[in-house]
């Protein structure tokens, strides 16, 4: 039999024909270990006897509904959070369509255990908890391992669509975890990817970068399981980067390389350096940015505000607080600033207190949101820099966004003077995971009388004052980075642009309405796939206008929708080995 293959999943032991059906070779134990091959009790008669099955799984042919309903019933019995995420990485390790066909029907239920915050406890357990490898571990200590483990994959040059890689120095708002970081934030990204987007997961590579890890803990514990010894920096670390973008750009022209929760020193400069020659993204910077704009642009709807209007305070200017300033900097300049007076509207503030143009020990990227010093002469500051309260006082800002991992940061009084200024705050604490948030959103209401307009990181369940009910929008890359990476796989976008992520912002803020009260600003996570396909229809409609798409949109609707991957069981045709 001849066979015209689709894809070919090489390094997943099998091949996808343009039927939808899958060819391999394997045969016996080595079909039920490959978790995108194994259906478990689901293999049919035919294919047991095929495949040698028969004898290795118990008698019954279930549907994946029965095994869904099972393991479903499983899930619910495990006794806490981070159990239910160990399980859940189980599964995935055994059965990839069955975990993806739980994982999607119970999406709002099971996105807060595979994703933030529990994907925090697990990251902190990965060496206790440690099963089996997922994805390539490159070590800084061997450069020259990478290409070795690029090509073990074994897969072509046209098989995979997406590289998330992470060094781990700061996980969410935890800070460095080591390998166990870089490998549970790539792999809770990827869930997200495909549970949202139809993200193939055959098509998909994680990897941890262990360039060593500062955190003491790792390293004085016995079961930690990666590189021990402090994080390398400076030409290496860069050689290293360099490495690993090369190899991976070599192998797989077409991938989108996304980084995620690289350390401030790095991020942005990463960033900068590879993202006029290859379709990359950084996560923390960009789709923060983008997820925080989208909630901007619906809260300004309830405000009836303009966006060139808006006084921005930005507590906590790192990766994600600098990467939201930029899009909404970049936003006021659409509204019609010229670009000094929308940075102007910026008042940022890191440990320092506000940062002022005359700070010996500004980052770069810090720099162009300093006040001139002048512009402060006469504010008292404490000894400890001009604080919170103060910049609140004395801006009267209309929108107070929360990215410095400072738990209970914005207090009573902070926000009850930001409310007394303005008829909408507008008040984002958007720090992960639950313990890092600036503000709790049921005290941002109580303190605002229910005016405040409120979106947070991490998911907050509805909250009821004064006999209204507040739906809190997620204001998490989350909901924005699946349908930009779908999106620019469709189009097979040569690069990232700044139109693009602008095109995901308004993708989404076009999906609510929220003018009834406590409406939500952002969509419900129920919706997330309807939402991913609304952002990707966008992006890679964008792409093609801005000329970057390396292949002809001409339907981008079916386009997308025919490259979303659904989580259901192919046929399964045994082929000799040849
Ligand atoms: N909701 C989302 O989608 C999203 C996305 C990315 C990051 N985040 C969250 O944002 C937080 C920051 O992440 P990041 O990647 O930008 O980290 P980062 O380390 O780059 O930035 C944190 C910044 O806060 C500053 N800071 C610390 N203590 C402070 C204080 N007392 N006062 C003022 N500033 C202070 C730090 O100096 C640093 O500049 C994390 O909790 C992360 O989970 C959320
Ligand atoms: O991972 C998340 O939940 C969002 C974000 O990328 C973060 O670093 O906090
Ligand atoms: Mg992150």
């Amino acid at each position: 039999m001849s066979y015209a293959s689709r894809s070919t999943r090489a390094g997943r032991g099998f091949t996808e024909q343009d039927d939808g059906s899958y060819v391999t070779s394997a045969r016996g134990l080595a079909v039920l270990q490959e978790p995108l091959l194994n259906k478990g009790t689901a293999f049919t008669r035919q294919e047991r006897a095929d495949l040698d099955l028969d004898g290795l799984i118990p008698p019954v042919v279930e549907t994946l509904d029965e095994q869904a309903r099972r393991v479903y019933a499983q899930y619910r019995a495990q006794p806490t959070d981070l159990l239910k995420n160990v399980f859940l990485e189980g599964l995935r390790d055994r059965n990839e369509v069955l975990y993806y066909r739980l994982l999607t029907d119970h999406l709002r239920e099971m996105l807060p255990i595979v994703y933030d915050p529990t994907v925090a406890e697990a990251i902190k357990g990965y060496s206790h908890e440690y099963r089996r490898p997922r994805g390539l571990y490159l070590s800084v200590d061997d450069p020259d391992g990478i290409a070795k483990a690029f090509d073990d994959l074994d897969m072509g040059p046209g098989d995979v669509d997406l590289v998330v890689a992470s060094d781990a120095e700061e996980i969410l708002g935890i800070g460095d975890w080591g390998v166990g970081g870089g490998a549970g934030i790539a792999a809770g990204k990827l869930a997200v990817y495909t549970a949202a987007a139809g993200i193939d997961p055959a098509r998909v590579v994680p990897v941890a970068l262990d360039v060593g890890t500062d955190n003491e803990a790792l390293l004085n514990d016995p079961a930690y399981v990666g590189n021990r010894h402090a994080r390398v920096r400076g030409e290496r670390y860069d050689a290293f980067i360099d490495a690993y973008v090369t190899t991976a750009t070599r192998m797989f022209p077409e991938a989108m390389l996304h980084w995620e929760d690289f350390g401030p020193s790095n991020a942005r400069r990463i960033l900068q350096r590879y993202n006029s020659e290859i379709p990359t993204f950084n996560d923390d910077m960009q789709g923060t940015g983008a997820i925080v704009l989208a909630a901007v642009l619906s809260a300004l709807r309830v405000s009836a505000t303009a966006m060139r209007d808006q006084r921005i305070v930005v507590f906590g200017a790192g990766t994600a607080g600098c990467g939201v300033a930029d899009q909404l900097r970049d936003a006021m300049v659409r509204d019609g600033l010229d670009r000094d007076t929308a940075t102007r509207r910026i008042w940022a503030i890191d440990k320092q207190g506000l940062l002022t143009g005359d700070m010996r020990d500004l980052r770069e990227f810090q720099r162009p949101y300093a006040r001139p010093a002048a512009d402060v002469d006469g504010w008292s500051g404490d000894g400890h820099g001009i604080g919170l309260r103060e910049v609140v006082e004395r801006i009267r800002p209309t929108m107070l966004l929360g990215t410095s991992t400072v738990h209970g940061a914005f207090t009573e009084d902070v926000v009850r003077a930001m409310a007394a200024g303005v008829d909408r705050p507008i008040i984002f604490p958007i720090s992960n995971p639950t313990e890092r948030i600036e503000a709790r959103p049921s005290d941002l209401l109580r303190w605002t009388e229910g005016r405040a307009l409120v979106a947070t990181g991490v998911p907050i369940g509805p909250i009821t004052y004064n006999g209204v009910t507040y739906a809190i929008g997620q204001a998490n890359n989350a909901m924005l980075y699946p349908g930009l990476g779908l999106g620019v796989v469709v189009a097979k976008a040569r690069r990232v642009s700044d139109g693009m992520l602008q095109a995901a912002a308004e993708a989404v803020a076009g999906l609510v309405d929220p003018s009834q009260p406590g409406a939500s600003l952002l969509p419900q996570v129920d919706n997330l796939r309807e939402v991913s396909a609304t952002v990707a229809v966008a992006v890679a409609g964008r792409a093609a206008a801005e000329g970057l798409a390396r292949t002809e949109i001409h339907d981008v609707v079916e386009q997308v929708r025919l490259a979303m991957w659904q989580p259901a069981y192919h046929p399964v045709n045994a082929i000799e080995q040849g």
